[in-house]
């Protein structure tokens, strides 16, 4: 269990609510990105990832388009989405890059991430963005998406997000100091939370209630994300966006806001869900070699090391691994689809790129997507 669930964090997830971005709905708050963006500057310096997850487009949309009232007709909010959602990427352009810090602008649907294909196309932009110290910028595709494929509310996509990138922690700033016992608008005597095991049912039944008219969410669903990021092991921290430095200060170790503690650590999370979630389309057979820096070395699968490749699959489904003499040993996730599989196998990496004519990764399948048996 973590000391300082910030601090002791590699890869973060911010996430910051619409009440923050836009000042309460009065407009983009410039001087707050600014801020947040010299605090990722010193974050990245101390040798930390950290990726954003932004609402305020539809509330933003809204002040540009003189609506008092947040619309209900769907087409009316992805309207308002789509107009706000400009100013957004304009502000963290400008502001972040006073900064030094490039970012980018990544637009999000549920069928992203429920896809497999198109989930690990989002888990390896995501990951390139990282390496090429990029800050993403993430928010939901608003514009395009239906009642069935919408993530609802940003607190829920930062989860997910977190999960999508082995991320260690969540950071959800708001306009409370933390989660509390009751509503502080509507409860005086309610107090704040410091610690918490993430996933209580408790914590559902104090965070009830739907949040301000600007945002979406309320802390229900901030109390159900810190649930689903802790099923993929990371840690949450709920905590005032408005106190100074935040982000910094939780990232020396201080104690702000409600920390909501994952039970499970995240490689072993991530490998239950695979465990769980596995549906086998095909196999491939390893040679001895790879078959022993698989089980023995904790490694990744190369394509080098595969001999054969049955069955049918596309980029992202779940193979079944087998040495040698044919007994399964592992199941993953395969990078490439079983027709560029068969056309990799036996090959170095180095080549992937000059047979396929394009190259996805070096591994056939990562170790963090692969589960021994
Ligand atoms: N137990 C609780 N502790 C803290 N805040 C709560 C609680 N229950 C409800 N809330 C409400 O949730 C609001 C935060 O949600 P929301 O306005 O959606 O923020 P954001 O825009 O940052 O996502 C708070 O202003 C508060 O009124
Ligand atoms: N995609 C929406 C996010 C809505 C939302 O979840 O808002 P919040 O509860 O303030 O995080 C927007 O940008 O307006």
């Amino acid at each position: 269990m973590p000391e300082s669930v910030v601090r002791d964090a590699r890869r973060i997830v911010v996430k910051v609510g619409s009440t923050l971005v836009t000042n309460e709905g009065r407009g983009l708050d410039e001087d707050a990105i600014s801020r947040w963006g010299r605090q990722i500057a010193e974050l990245r310096a101390m040798g930390k990832e950290v990726v954003m997850v932004s609402s305020g487009a539809v509330a933003e949309g809204m002040k540009r388009l003189g609506w008092a009232r947040r619309p209900k007709a769907m087409h009316e909010l992805q309207a308002a989405a789509a107009v706000g959602q400009m100013g957004l990427a304009q502000v963290y352009e400008t502001r972040f890059r006073a900064h030094g810090l490039a970012t980018a602008q990544v637009l999000l649907t549920h069928d992203d991430l429920a896809d497999r294909k198109r989930y690990l196309n989002a888990r390896s932009t995501l990951l390139a963005l990282l390496e090429l110290g990029v800050v993403p910028i993430i928010n939901e595709n608003d514009t395009v998406v239906t009642d069935e494929i919408k993530f609802g509310d940003n607190d829920t996509l930062g989860a997910l997000v977190t999960n999508l990138i082995d991320a260690d922690a969540l950071v959800i700033l708001t306009d409370q100091s933390g989660l509390f016992t009751a509503d502080p608008r509507r409860d005086p005597q309610a107090g704040l939370l410091e610690r918490v095991v993430a996933g209580d049912p408790v914590l559902e039944t104090m965070a009830g209630g739907a949040g301000s008219s600007i945002g979406k969410g309320g802390m229900i669903t901030k109390v159900l994300a810190a649930r689903r990021a802790a099923s993929g092991g990371a840690h949450t921290v709920v905590a005032s966006g408005r106190q100074p430095e935040v982000l910094v200060r939780l990232a020396r170790g201080e104690s702000i806001g409600t920390q909501f503690i994952a039970q499970t650590p995240r490689l072993a999370a991530r490998k239950k869900w695979l465990a769980d979630h596995l549906q086998l389309r095909g196999s491939v057979r390893l040679d001895e070699g790879a078959a022993r820096a698989l089980v023995a070395g904790g490694r990744s699968l190369l394509p080098i090391g595969v001999t054969e490749v049955s069955g049918e699959f596309e980029r992202g489904e779940a193979v079944a691994i087998r040495d040698p003499e044919g007994r399964e040993i592992a199941r993953g996730l395969i990078n490439y689809s079983s027709s560029d599989a068969r056309r990799i196998m036996r090959r170095p990496s180095a080549e992937i790129e000059t047979i396929l004519g394009f190259i996805e990764e070096p591994e056939l399948i990562h170790r963090d997507n692969l589960v021994l048996r």
